[in-house]
């Protein structure tokens, strides 16, 4: 449960009364995610989501999200705006953090996303990428390729209190992929965290994409690789399903077009992510504050896709 900050009833309706929204009928702490705390909030009129930004959120980086949000909603993607008060202010501070209040989206996660529901979150993504083609802000990707090392070495052999063997394995997943990592390609604004809880499905189709907080400036097939090392494995990273991994590109080409160049960059792409997810969790497994509302996510999830990709080279992005 991803609650880090209690906002009191009282906190709320204050909140609430500086928009247009309707009066407080209930709110409850949502039970997903991890890096903000996420309320249910109902009032009269509608429902909307309250987010207070946590410990991975610089609020100097809200404008860029909150403009990227809107950027995407006026081109008609199905992406939540944060509401403006009577007084045009997206960001507020509610008991204490940089807060906003967002659209509620209809729509469910997926735990198990089939090859259909994949293809449409790659159509959504490659519209993403097209629509970002006129985004000017630009923000740099705080957990891209340069950070992984300089993270790596801040966990240091505490690593090997969540496994013996993780120091090792990710030390050499880093030598295996820095020295490959490419250097050129396009870039654009991308997601950086399409992971099926961030996308939100009426059957097979997306009605929701949310949770924006790591947009960035980068490689633009490194989203599409995120989104492949998240969608194609089931959640402890032990058995890949090949036909969810290639719906997925398809969507991609469908809408924006895959090379077979771009494809063969996939591989080490994949790898990169496999990489940044492994060592943001290990890093929060071992820095998680006890009293925290929430379930970290395992690490090695995220090596033994790494084990994956570097076993399977091409074959999966043929
Ligand atoms: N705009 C939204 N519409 C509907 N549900 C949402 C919306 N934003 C967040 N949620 C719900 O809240 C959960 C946590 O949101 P998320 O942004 O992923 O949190 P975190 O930033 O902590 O990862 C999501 O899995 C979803 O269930
Ligand atoms: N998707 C990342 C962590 C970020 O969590 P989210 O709830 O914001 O998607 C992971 O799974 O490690």
């Amino acid at each position: 449960m991803a609650v880090y900050t209690h906002v009191s009833a009282e906190a709320l309706g204050q909140l609430l009364a500086r928009y247009d929204v309707g009066d407080l009928v209930s709110s409850k702490g949502i039970a997903e995610g991890v890096e903000n705390s996420n309320y249910l909030v109902d009032t009269d009129r509608a429902r909307f989501i309250l987010t207070l930004y946590e410990k991975r959120v610089d609020a100097g980086d809200l404008p860029f999200f909150l403009a990227l949000l809107d950027h995407l909603a006026d081109r008609r993607l199905p992406v939540p705006r944060a509401l403006r008060a009577r007084d045009g202010t997206q960001v507020q501070q509610v008991a204490g953090r940089p807060a906003c209040l967002i659209e509620y989206l209809p729509g469910v996660s997926l735990s198990h996303p089939t090859p259909a529901q994949a293809r449409s979150a790659g159509l959504a993504l490659g519209q993403m990428h097209k629509a970002v083609a006129d985004f000017a802000p630009t923000r740099p990707n705080t957990l891209g390729a340069d950070s992984w090392a300089p993270l790596f070495t801040r966990c240091g052999r505490d690593l090997d209190a969540i496994d013996p063997a993780l120091h090792d394995m990710l030390a050499e997943g880093l030598d295996a992929t820095l020295p490959a990592w490419p250097t050129d390609g396009d870039r654009c604004t991308i997601h950086a965290d399409l992971f099926p809880d961030n996308v939100l499905m009426l059957g097979d189709a997306v009605a929701g994409v949310i949770d924006f907080y790591f947009a960035c400036t980068d490689l633009r097939l490194y989203d599409l690789a995120v989104t492949h090392t998240s969608w194609s494995f089931d959640a402890t990273g032990t058995t890949c399903d090949l036909a969810v991994g290639s719906a997925l590109l398809e969507g991609y080409a469908a809408s924006y077009g895959l090379s077979p160049a771009e494809r063969q960059l996939l591989p080490i792409l994949c790898m990169g992510a496999c990489l940044r997810f492994a060592l943001t969790r290990a890093w929060d497994w071992l820095n998680t504050p006890a009293n925290a509302l929430v379930t970290r996510k395992d690490p090695l999830a995220y090596t033994r896709r790494l084990a994956f990709y570097r076993a399977a080279g091409a074959a999966p992005f043929a």
